[in-house]
């Protein structure tokens, strides 16, 4: 067997392009070339280049290479003097390489109905910072291919427990899904040593200004079959701390944050409403906003993201992400690390909080 091929990122690509004839030939958005994950530069670094000219608003890989962005600044001054300074010559905060930039215009679309799936409901983010969602991360490229492997491995290794869509592992405590929590009187052991190389990393978001230096002690192991998801839930506050990461292997899927007008829709069924809300689907006030997680990457819930949002994975087989169609091809693997809470949530966010109630 070769290498594994890497499963590409959906890509707004053929959302930018070269600025057409009667179009204006400058533009907020840089096309840049000779940078990307590929080449060891992450998304947040060329960010933080390119923000010494003026406010980013996102950087998205140019097609599927990893070594070609577009940098969209939210001003047009900004992409100027940012093309003027760095085009054709080596950057030293981006290990010396030469950069290759021009502007980049976003270009109208077809909308593709035609494919017999519904709209997307929104745009998908493929960013955290698009998101505006406070506490809300992700880092691209957080474990590289081989690792990935040898995480998978690892785990199909061991045996699953068979959900009724999908197949868990627990590590370190076992989280009961009736209650939604777990008994923190009955630990397991540690978490596994192949999960090791991934927590030292961890504290890559030290520099985010979190402290993530936390002797984590929880892990589930969830193993989608293509098109399943996972229901709206907000981990339970009492049951885990304030940080939880989750790491995406084998497959993408997009992860939709809802933050309910009403507080929690539990909350509200509870109370006896005549609306009747038994399911947070049926509950449509809220707003939403979507992202894709690829594989490899690290999400990061934190403050208003990890104790006031759901999270939910919609149950598609086909993922619009812009303009690109993405078939869920593969089983999706993702590591969740969380911290097993041992006193009351005292979070912020109190209509949320089932220590608080
Ligand atoms: O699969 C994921 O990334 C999320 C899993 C999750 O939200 C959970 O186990 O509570
Ligand atoms: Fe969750």
């Amino acid at each position: 067997m070769g290498p594994p091929t890497p499963t590409p990122t959906p890509t707004p690509a053929r959302r930018f392009g070269r600025p057409r004839e009667g179009q204006s030939q400058s533009s907020p958005n840089l096309y840049v070339a000779n940078c990307g994950p590929a080449v060891g530069l992450s998304y947040e670094t060329i960010a933080s280049v390119f923000g010494a000219f003026g406010e980013v608003k996102a950087v998205n890989p140019a097609d599927e290479s990893g070594v070609r962005v577009v940098v969209s600044f939210a001003e047009e001054g900004c992409a100027r003097t940012a093309l003027a300074t760095l085009q054709g010559r080596p950057c030293p905060q981006l290990g010396g390489r030469c950069l290759h930039i021009r502007y980049s215009q976003l270009q109208p679309q077809p909308q593709p109905l035609s494919l017999g799936h519904p709209p997307p409901l929104s745009v998908v983010a493929l960013m955290a910072s698009e998101l505006n969602i406070s506490g809300l991360y992700l880092l691209h490229d957080f474990v590289s291919v081989e690792q990935e492997q040898a995480l998978i491995a690892a785990v199909d290794q061991r045996p699953w427990n068979n959900l009724s869509k999908r197949r868990v592992q627990h590590y370190g405590y076992e989280f009961c899904y009736a209650t939604r929590n777990v008994n923190p009187k009955q630990k397991l052991g540690e978490l596994p040593s192949f999960v090791l190389p991934v927590l030292n990393k961890l504290s890559m978001f030290a520099k985010l200004d979190i402290t993530a230096d936390i002797d984590w002690d929880q892990l589930t192991v969830n193993e989608y079959p293509p098109g399943v998801g996972l229901s709206p839930h907000i981990d339970t506050h009492s049951a885990f701390e304030g940080l939880i990461f989750s790491l995406s292997l084998a497959g993408p899927c997009i992860m939709e944050f809802r933050r309910y007008a009403d507080g929690d829709w539990r909350a509200k069924a509870s109370l006896g409403s005549n609306m009747k809300i038994e399911n947070p689907e049926h509950n449509s006030n809220f707003i939403r906003k979507s992202i894709h997680l690829p594989p490899r990457s690290m999400l990061l819930l934190s403050g208003e993201a990890r104790y006031a949002w759901h999270h939910y994975i919609p149950h598609h087989k086909i993922d619009v992400v812009n303009d690109t169609v993405i078939r869920r091809g593969t089983r999706r693997v993702s590591f969740t690390f969380r911290k097993v809470r041992t006193a009351p949530c005292k979070c912020d966010f109190p209509q949320y909080c089932d220590s608080q109630r």
